[in-house]
């Protein structure tokens, strides 16, 4: 079966990634901003703006090469952030945890967010804002650009 699509606008994702810096707040202040890259490097920049913080290190988790989930590679480690103590982990989102385990375990004391999160990885997440169902895909903005689309009458005619 097609997967289903949740797309995901620019202007969507600045609002959600606010929203997540509201949540984030009351836990702080933080030592600085851990983004798994490179998804989590937007919403990252957007709560690192909003939160006032300064300190951004980057871990590299590859999980996924386009829809395919493969074995998570750590193609970069944290340089710095210890064992997590007081740091905010930043990703995208969270489907099936994977990539969650992992940056926890690289980062056990770390408050881990996202700004979207699916069911199956929910429970790997601290803090996150929207939730959405397993069987969908998150389309974000960096992933897609606009294009023509044929009246509706017309697709359905065929
Ligand atoms: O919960 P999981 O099943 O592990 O999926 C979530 C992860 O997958 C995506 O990263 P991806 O591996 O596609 O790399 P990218 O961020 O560089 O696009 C996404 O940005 C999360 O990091
Ligand atoms: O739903 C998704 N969208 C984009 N990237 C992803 N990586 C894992 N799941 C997803
Ligand atoms: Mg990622």
């Amino acid at each position: 079966m097609a997967p289903r699509y949740y797309t995901v606008t620019w202007d969507q994702l600045h609002r959600d990634s606010k929203a997540l810096a509201w949540r984030l707040l009351e836990r702080g202040p933080y030592k600085g901003i851990v983004a798994i890259t490179r998804g989590g490097l937007i919403p990252a920049a957007i709560i690192a703006r909003e939160l006032d913080c300064r300190l951004i290190e980057s871990v590299s988790i590859v999980t996924y090469d386009e829809e395919k989930r493969g074995q998570p590679h750590v193609a970069k480690a944290p340089d710095a952030a210890g064992d997590g103590a007081g740091w905010l982990i930043v990703d995208d989102l969270v489907d099936t945890g994977t990539t969650a385990r992992v940056i926890r375990a690289l980062l056990p004391k770390a408050h881990f967010a996202t700004v979207y999160a699916k069911p199956a990885g929910k429970p790997t997440v601290d803090t996150f804002i929207t939730e959405v169902s397993q069987d969908t895909w998150i389309l974000f903005p960096w992933d897609t650009e606009p294009q023509f689309i044929a009246p509706i009458a017309r697709s359905a005619a065929q």
